[in-house]
């Protein structure tokens, strides 16, 4: 029997998980406040806050250090990876600790994986990482050659709806052809087929989100940069936590701003109503990629939940093909069911080799 220690450290959370099997023994998510947070000034400062709060909770739930067989975490912003697995390693920790190619609490998964499977002697892995790249050539071009397009985005649930799609309609993955859409705290809207995430569409070029800019006016945003005097490192953190819902209203929770709308807040509707335009709208552009071509759209993130959303994307949306609904996130079960391939063999984890 294996016994998982399952690590996907989020922005504004921890969330902690332990499987024997295919059993989920608890599951467990600790918020973070934005002051808890704000006084680290770097994602990898948090290192020590994290697993020890992690260490913590597998006291309390009684989980001997030493039953465990191994560990798997949501990888971080490493180098272009391959779907699937990797072995945490050495040259990965340094990457994620020196050279990380963004600032994201992701990058804590590995490190803290590293530091407590290796006195254990047990393994661990990061599964479908956020830098997952597959993307088709075509589509890594720019208007400027020096900027390339990169796959960025929320790989590990996207391709884990896609994988249950497949699984409910008696298909393979590689035979699917869809687009599916992540909705959370960011957005990302992916087009999978022959066993690839072809395109993902995430925060530099995507819909505006709950926390996230998006994709903005490129000309515009450099005049603001200049006219502002603002910092990179803080317009950066100002697109990724102060962008979208939270730039017009304040809030980054949809159900309070489904509350407003309720309320007869006109603001709150044309902003919320404009996401799922935007949304839609990024959906079409991965059907035009496969000349329309698509078999089913895929809405699943925490704001599937939400009927309000989900059918304005669905009117935008169903004249491409059926739109399915999954709501949540799975990211926890789909490291651990990750993590079990590689361990029983039916699985092989790639070796990552740092990119100094
Ligand atoms: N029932 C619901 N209706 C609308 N939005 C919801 C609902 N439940 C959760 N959400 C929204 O889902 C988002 C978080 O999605 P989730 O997939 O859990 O997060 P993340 O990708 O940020 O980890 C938040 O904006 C939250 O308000
Ligand atoms: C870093 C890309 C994936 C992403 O946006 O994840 P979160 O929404 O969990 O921050």
């Amino acid at each position: 029997m294996e016994k998982l220690l399952i690590l996907n450290p989020g922005s504004t959370s921890t969330k902690i998980a332990v499987y024997e099997d295919e059993n989920q023994l608890f599951v467990e998510s600790i918020s973070h406040s934005a002051d808890e947070i704000a006084k680290y000034d770097l994602i990898i400062d948090q290192f020590e806050f994290r697993k020890d709060m992690i260490l913590e909770v597998l006291k309390e739930k009684g989980i001997e250090l030493a039953s465990l067989t191994g560990i798997v975490a949501r990888g971080g912003l490493l180098p272009p990876l391959k779907a699937g697995a990797y072995q945490v390693n050495d040259d990965m920790v340094w990457q994620l600790k020196n050279k990380p190619a963004m600032e994201h609490a992701s990058n804590l998964g590995a490190v803290i994986a590293d530091a407590i499977a290796k006195p254990l002697g047990i393994p661990a892995f990061i599964y479908d990482g956020v830098t997952v790249d597959e993307m088709l050539p075509i589509l890594k071009l720019t208007g400027l050659k020096e900027i390339k397009r990169k796959g960025i985005g929320h790989n590990l649930n996207t391709r884990a709806a896609a994988m249950r799609y497949a699984r409910e309609n008696n298909k393979t993955y590689a035979d699917c052809k869809l687009i599916v859409v992540h909705l959370g705290g960011g957005i990302s809207v992916t087009l999978q087929y022959g066993g690839k995430v072809a395109d993902i569409i995430n925060d530099e070029d995507g819909p505006f989100a709950p926390e996230r800019a998006g994709g903005l006016p490129s000309q515009s945003l450099v005049k603001y940069i200049e006219e502002t005097g603002i910092s990179t490192k803080d317009m950066l953190k100002k697109m990724k936590s102060r962008g979208g819902l939270v730039s017009y209203l304040g809030v980054n929770d949809s159900r309070e701003v489904e509350k407003m709308i309720a309320e007869g807040n006109q603001e709150a509707k044309l902003v919320y109503d404009a996401m799922a335009l935007n949304v839609a709208r990024k959906i079409g552009e991965e059907a035009a990629t496969v000349s329309g071509d698509v078999e089913a759209v895929i809405l699943t993130g925490g704001i599937a939940y939400s009927e309000y959303f989900t059918s304005e994307v669905k009117k935008y949306s169903e004249w491409i093909a059926p739109v399915i609904v999954y709501p949540g996130e799975n990211e926890m079960e789909s490291l651990a069911l990750g993590g079990l391939r590689v361990l029983r063999g039916q699985e092989q984890a790639h070796e990552f080799v740092k990119q100094a």
